[in-house]
């Protein structure tokens, strides 16, 4: 049987179980069986996606990365030409996005990579199309932007859930809290810090465990709200990304005033017309919000601050980030920085590299 297959059967097995108490492990055991065959279909489509079709590769530029994904004729490549300067081309059919056209989004003094997925995310769970390539692309993003038609139904949304869910694509969720660690000797060692008020007990992971061929491992379960689908993810860590995702409904002027405002009150969601102009700069607005970026200003000795170029970093950056972004072998030249702003304690504070910088601080760093 090949491993379509095997993940086909083991869907029909998921989908015939009654969800109840005494089934709960075995329903566990067959997720993780169902997270192996799916990252092992992936990899195989890894070795064999060279040839024919057309190339999928975007080098990533600028200071942030956001991705579109939706259906086709959603309205991603006239949302692109209205926010980027790169101006896609839109032509009214479906399936025009083959390859990806990003666009560059000017914010606040950053500049934002938007690229538009090719539709073939569809079915790549599935090893359908030349999905890997795609969702490689969605893993490297900081924000996924989820273009959704107002008009259509929440299938859509339901659809495209379930297939970034099944390539391991985790969307507005957290890390789960659970140390798992994988070793030669000792056999298996599970721990709870608190007692689980999930589906997740001692004999549960064991059987995941025994199913994925790991004898020796310590396992720490940090919170009690861990279920064994997060277990499963910790198992898998390496092939789980979790991701920012801002929810686009578009065409709003397609439909009525009451629908408009049933979307617009679901988290992380903003509601917009690209035909009508409406709503396009709370669209912008949303993607810097979710993007978490901070603008740092530099400031040379006895010059005003430069306030129309920022440096741009994620936030929780240190100064040792910023050298880094300026260039990689600056820190080695750092001797101090004095930072102006809410991270500084006074004005100006003399910091070392690991000073955390905040929004709009104003930073001059000096050389040996
Ligand atoms: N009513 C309405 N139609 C829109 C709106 N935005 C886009 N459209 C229409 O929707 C169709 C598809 O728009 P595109 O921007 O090409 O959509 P796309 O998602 O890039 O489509 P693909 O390239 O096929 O993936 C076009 O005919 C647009 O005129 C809108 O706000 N309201």
């Amino acid at each position: 049987m090949g491993v379509v297959e095997k993940i086909k059967a083991i869907e029909e097995e998921m989908a015939r179980t009654q969800k109840n108490k005494a089934t709960e492990h075995h329903l566990g055991l067959l997720k993780g069986k169902l997270a192996r065959y799916r990252q092992q279909l992936l990899a195989d489509e890894a070795g064999s996606s060279g040839g024919g079709g057309t190339g999928f590769e975007v080098a990533k530029s600028g200071d942030a990365r956001a991705v579109l994904i939706g259906y086709p004729s959603v309205g991603k490549s006239s949302l692109l030409g209205k926010i980027t300067t790169t101006k896609a081309e839109i032509a009214h059919y479906a399936f025009t996005t083959l390859t990806s056209v990003p666009g560059v989004l000017k914010y606040e003094g950053a500049e934002i990579q938007i690229v538009d997925l090719p539709g073939i995310i569809y079915g790549a769970s599935e090893g359908k199309g030349r999905g890997r390539q795609v969702i490689s692309t969605a893993r490297t993003a900081d924000l996924i932007i989820m273009i959704l038609d107002a008009t259509k139904s929440e299938y859509q949304r339901v659809s495209l859930e379930r297939e970034l869910e099944a390539v391991g694509i985790r969307l507005n969720k957290e890390k789960p809290n659970i140390y798992f660690k994988k070793k030669e000797t000792g056999g298996i060692k599970i721990t709870f810090t608190s007692p689980s008020r999930t589906n997740l007990t001692e004999e549960a992971i064991k059987l995941l465990l025994k199913d994925y061929k790991i004898h020796n491992a310590d396992v720490l379960v940090r919170d009690d709200k861990c279920t064994i689908d997060d277990f499963i993810d910790a198992l898998n860590e390496k092939h789980c990304t979790y991701t920012k995702c801002l929810y686009v409904y578009n065409k709003i002027d397609a439909v009525s005033l009451e629908e408009v405002d049933r979307l617009a009150r679901e988290p992380n969601t903003v509601v917009m017309s690209c035909e009508m102009d409406l709503g396009l700069d709370d669209v912008v607005e949303e993607i810097w919000f979710q993007l978490n970026l901070n603008r740092v200003f530099t400031k040379k000795r006895g010059i005003k601050p430069d306030f129309s170029d920022p440096l741009v970093v994620r936030s929780n950056s240190t100064i040792g980030d910023l050298c880094h972004s300026i260039h990689r072998e600056f820190k080695d030249q750092f001797k101090y920085a004095l930072v102006w702003g809410s991270s500084a304690k006074h004005s100006p504070q003399k910091c070392g590299l690991n000073h955390k910088i905040d929004d709009e601080d104003v930073v001059s760093l000096f050389t040996k």
